[in-house]
C-alpha cells in the first residue's frame, strides 16, 4: 500500500506540474468562486488555509477575500511530532519557509484548536470518490484531524484540487481523514458523486 501512494503521488504529481501558469491562476480563481457559494464557507469564521507548493490550487485570493469578509484565518504550522498547529494570520503576517520549503507564520502566539474550526481547506494530492484524501506521505492532517483529538468537534474538511487529481479508486487506511467535500476548477464533489 505504502508502495502503490508512492507510486500515485508521483504520477499526479508529475500530471500537475504540467500545467501552465495561466492554467493554475485561472483554476484557482474557479475554485476560489466556487467556494465562496457554499453554505458552509459562508457560515464558517474561522478558516484554516494553506499555503500553495508544488503546483496546489493556490489559497492567496481565498485568503485575502475572507479578510476582507473579515474571517479569521489561520496557516498550519508543522510540529515536531508530526501534527499541526494552526496560527492566526493577516495580510501583514511575516512568513518564512520550512523544512518543505512551504510557507508558515513566523510567530507562534494566536494558535487556535483544530476543534475550534469551522472550516479546513486541506491540500491534496489525490482524492476518490469515497472523498479519501491522499496528501504527501506525512500524515499530518490525519494525526491532527484523527477523531480521538477533535472533541467530539469535526469542522468541514473541504479539500481543494484539480480536476486531474481525482482518481477511480484510492488505496487508503482506518487512518485517513474523510473529507466532506473537494472543489476543483470543474465542479463540487460530494460523497458519492
Ligand atoms: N501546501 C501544503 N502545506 C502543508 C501540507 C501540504 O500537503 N501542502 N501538508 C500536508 O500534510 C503539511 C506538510 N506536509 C508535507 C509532507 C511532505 C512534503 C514533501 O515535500 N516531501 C518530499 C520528500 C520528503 C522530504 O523532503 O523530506 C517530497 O514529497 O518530495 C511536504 C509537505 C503541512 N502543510
Ligand atoms: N492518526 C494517526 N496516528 C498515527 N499515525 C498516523 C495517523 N494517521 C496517519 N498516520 C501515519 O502517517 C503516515 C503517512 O500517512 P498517509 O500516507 O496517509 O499521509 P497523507 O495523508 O498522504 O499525508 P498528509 O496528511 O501529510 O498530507 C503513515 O505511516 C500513517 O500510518
Amino acid at each position: 500500500m505504502r508502495w502503490l501512494k508512492q507510486q500515485l503521488r508521483r504520477q499526479i504529481r508529475e500530471k500537475r506540474s504540467q500545467l501552465t501558469f495561466t492554467e493554475k491562476q485561472l483554476a484557482a480563481r474557479r475554485v476560489c468562486m466556487r467556494l465562496l457559494q457554499q453554505p458552509e464557507y459562508q457560515k464558517a469564521q474561522h478558516i484554516a488555509l494553506y499555503m500553495s507548493h508544488h503546483g496546489e490550487i493556490s489559497t492567496n485570493l481565498i485568503l485575502r477575500l475572507a479578510l476582507k469578509q473579515r474571517k479569521s484565518c489561520y496557516l498550519p504550522v508543522i510540529t515536531p511530532a508530526s501534527s499541526l498547529e494552526f496560527v492566526k494570520v493577516d495580510s501583514e503576517s511575516r512568513l518564512e519557509k520550512n523544512r518543505f520549503g512551504i510557507l508558515e507564520p513566523i510567530s507562534r502566539t494566536k494558535l487556535i484548536y483544530p476543534w475550534q474550526l469551522d472550516l479546513v481547506l486541506t491540500p491534496l494530492v489525490a482524492f476518490d470518490s469515497t472523498l479519501h484524501r491522499l496528501g504527501m506521505g506525512g500524515g499530518y492532517y490525519d494525526r491532527t484531524f484523527a477523531a480521538e483529538n477533535m472533541k467530539k468537534h469535526m469542522p468541514y474538511m473541504l479539500g481543494l484540487a484539480y480536476d486531474l487529481q481525482r482518481i477511480n479508486r484510492l488505496p487508503h487506511s482506518d487512518l485517513d481523514i474523510l473529507l466532506d467535500m473537494v472543489i476543483t476548477e470543474k465542479r463540487c464533489y460530494n460523497k458519492g458523486f
